[in-house]
């Protein structure tokens, strides 16, 4: 029995994720949240002819904790996207507070669910529900991630594309490490499962890197103040979700990189700090997932010099972001 959460399931993430949720036979239960158009969703979303019971509720009559009742996974791609000529930085000032207040709710109402967190800025919204979830006594690292697929996806899909066969991309894995957002996403082209035609150059290694990096902007660019991703996104995050359930019904050696909290625990993290060569407390890097959440977090392995090069200028980004949004918390009063 799995019981999955959207928190944001009216919106255009929040719909295709929930559909593919509930095509997933692994998920017995999903339950949709939002301030908007939930109970029309959901109605929706029941007539399909799969294992899940759909519930949806909105904020009235404790809305948030009758959906997240039992949850084992929740999802969150609740907050506003980007309009052209943004950072996901400028979300921060409207998403830091829709995820804080989503954050309590799960302290609350399902303080050993799995939290997935997609509503950017992701580099700052990850310590965001962190930091709520220390103050309500319930934080357990193993089990909050930030959803980096999307970078993953791109990086499979563009390597395809450079080897002029699309029919690889899924069978593509490029490790997509750092953060998400322009230069703290770092693809690890040299470590791609198909490797880049020989003779390839850095110029257009420095090309693919760059379009890795700034992929989202291409799709805010072409919807032109409709929004930023959200059909790649749901595939994406629910592939990562499927990647959690896989693991938490007992399968061994599923690995995928995700924005993690670096502690002594999971095992990995003091490691990661070292290789990176800075103490910082959140790093995307491949973790193997066990069926408490991240049982341990992966060496970057053997880097190269351009992608040390692309890790050294991530930090600074990084380290920024992280702060913000633990201050963020420690300024609130929840
Ligand atoms: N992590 C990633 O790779 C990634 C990729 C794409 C988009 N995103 C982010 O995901 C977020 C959502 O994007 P979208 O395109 O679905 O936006 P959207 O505006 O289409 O949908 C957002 C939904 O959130 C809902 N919402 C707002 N406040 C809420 C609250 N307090 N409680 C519950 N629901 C609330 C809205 O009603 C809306 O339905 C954005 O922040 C975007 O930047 C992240
Ligand atoms: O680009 C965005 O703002 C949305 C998302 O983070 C993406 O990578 O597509």
């Amino acid at each position: 029995m799995v019981k999955a959460v959207v928190l944001g399931a009216a919106g255009g993430i929040g719909q295709p994720l929930s559909l593919l949720l509930k095509a997933n036979p692994a998920v017995t239960e999903l339950g949709l949240y939002d301030i908007v158009n939930t109970p029309g969703v959901a109605a929706d979303l029941s007539h399909i002819s799969t294992p899940a019971k759909v519930v949806g509720y909105l904020p009235p009559d404790d809305g948030l904790a009758k959906t997240l009742k039992g949850a084992d996974i929740v999802v969150i791609p609740a907050g506003v996207p980007r309009k052209p000529g943004m950072t996901r930085d400028d979300l921060f000032k409207i998403n830091a507070g829709i995820v804080r207040d989503l954050a309590t709710g799960i302290a609350k109402a399902a303080p050993k669910a799995f939290v997935l967190v997609i509503s950017n800025p992701v580099n700052s919204t990850v310590p965001i529900v962190a930091e709520v979830f220390k103050q309500h006594g319930v934080f357990d690292p193993k089990r909050l991630f930030g959803v980096t697929t999307l970078d993953v996806v791109r990086a499979s899909t563009f390597v395809a594309e450079v080897i002029g066969d699309l029919g690889k991309a899924p069978s593509i894995t490029v490790p997509v490490v750092g953060g998400h957002s322009g230069i703290t996403i770092v693809p690890l082209l040299s470590q791609s499962s198909t490797p880049l035609p020989s003779g390839f150059a850095q110029a257009e290694l420095e090309k693919l890197t760059n379009r890795i990096q700034y992929g989202g902007d291409e799709v805010v660019k072409a919807k032109d103040g409709a929004g930023s991703a959200t059909l790649s996104m749901a595939y994406a995050g629910a592939e990562f979700a499927q990647k959690v359930i896989r693991a938490i019904k007992g399968e061994k050696g599923i690995v995928a990189p995700t924005f993690v909290h670096l502690s002594s625990e999971p095992a990995g993290g003091a490691a990661l700090k070292k290789e990176i060569g800075k103490d910082l407390e959140y790093f995307s890097a491949p973790v193997e997932l066990g069926p408490d959440g991240v049982a341990s977090i992966k060496s970057l392995a053997k880097l190269t010099d351009y992608e040390k090069g692309l890790i050294d200028a991530a930090i600074p980004e990084l380290a920024t972001n992280i702060e913000k949004g633990v201050s963020f918390i420690s300024a609130s009063k929840l």
